[in-house]
């Protein structure tokens, strides 16, 4: 019987304004998953975290994406899979990209590495699709591949890994949940051409800021005028955070994902770790409890941390 373990890390999708295209991994927080190839056909979902999550394989991202793998090779084996789960569920940090991409990836090392990152995205893809009801790839790409990534097209599947700048990453999530299944419903349907160009442009800024490593080029590009004016209505504090974060020196920053997570970019640790001290301290004042992370950009994605 075969074992391996894996630090999954937590990512933050979009990066402002590349809504399902852009994301990066992060090292904090992280989940922890331990696979075994079982002789018998079944999948075995076991979460030693208190999170609550579904345990049967068509209900938990994990496993629907096992048991896509197991018809795919058409496999006698099953999997057992056991989840710690750090990133909590609804934070807006990829926390099902988390264990949709690790499952993918767990599964394909008990394998013997049949499947190319492509084809890890493609199934881990199916968890996505449970958790919010759409196929999107901007966490489970930089999960899998690391670092920051553009999912150029879904079908055919065309990732395009990007440079990973050295920088530091503050986010704080607000302990309200947003779930992205609902955070995706009350967006447009139409955008108008004025603000599509806008963003094309955003975009393109934020793509070659990121290839140059021109830091201010990234900080003027971080600007979405299409998906943050909608959903930052249902996180309390954001214009605040945002404004605060920018007069202690981030380069910029916005919602992680569907929310409520907010992330900031900064240069300096003493920049982010002072970010952290603030962003707590504005939910304090408001009394909602928080979790703060000061981490970097993660150029290497999922880690294999055992294999027996
Ligand atoms: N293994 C899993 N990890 C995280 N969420 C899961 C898992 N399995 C099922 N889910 C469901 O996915 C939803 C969380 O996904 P989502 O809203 O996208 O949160 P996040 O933004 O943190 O990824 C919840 O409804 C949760 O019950
Ligand atoms: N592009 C998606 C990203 C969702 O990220 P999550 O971390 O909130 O699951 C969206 O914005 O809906």
């Amino acid at each position: 019987m075969k074992k391996v373990k894996l630090k999954v890390p937590a990512t933050v999708a979009n990066l402002v304004c590349g809504f399902d295209i852009l994301g990066m991994a992060v090292h904090d927080p992280y989940d922890e998953m331990e696979f075994r190839l079982l002789e018998t056909p079944e999948i075995i979902i076991k979460h030693t975290d208190s999170f609550g999550l579904p345990e049967e394989p068509t209900g938990n991202v994990a496993g629907i994406v096992l048991l896509k793998i197991q018809e795919y090779f058409n496999l006698k084996n099953g999997f057992e899979v056991i989840i710690r789960k750090h990133i909590k569920p609804g934070s807006g940090l990829g926390s099902s990209a988390a264990s949709a991409a690790g499952a993918a990836f767990g599964a394909n090392i008990l394998l013997g590495n049949k499947l190319s990152k492509e084809e890890m995205v493609h199934f881990a893809m199916f968890g996505e699709e449970l958790a919010s009801g759409v196929r999107h790839a901007d966490n489970i790409a930089p999960c899998i591949y690391g670092g920051i990534t553009l999912v150029k097209s879904t079908n055919p599947i065309d990732i395009i890994p990007l440079n990973s700048p050295d920088l530091f990453v503050t986010a704080v999530h607000p302990q309200v949940e947003v779930k992205t299944s609902d955070a995706r419903q009350i967006l447009k349907k139409n955008i108008t051409l004025k603000s599509a160009v806008e963003q094309w442009g955003n975009i393109a800024g934020l793509v070659a800021g990121i290839q140059k490593n021109d830091l201010p080029l990234i900080g003027r590009s971080l600007t979405d005028v299409i998906i943050e004016p909608i959903r930052s209505i249902l996180i309390p504090k954001f214009d605040k955070i945002k404004e605060k974060s920018l007069q202690l020196g981030a380069l910029g920053g916005g919602i992680s994902g569907s929310g409520p997570s907010i992330f900031m970019l900064s240069e300096q640790k003493e920049t982010a770790e002072k970010m952290a001290q603030m962003m707590k301290s504005v939910y304090d004042e408001i009394e909602i409890e928080s979790l703060v992370y000061v981490s970097k950009i993660n150029p290497k994605g999922i880690q294999l941390v055992e294999e027996a």
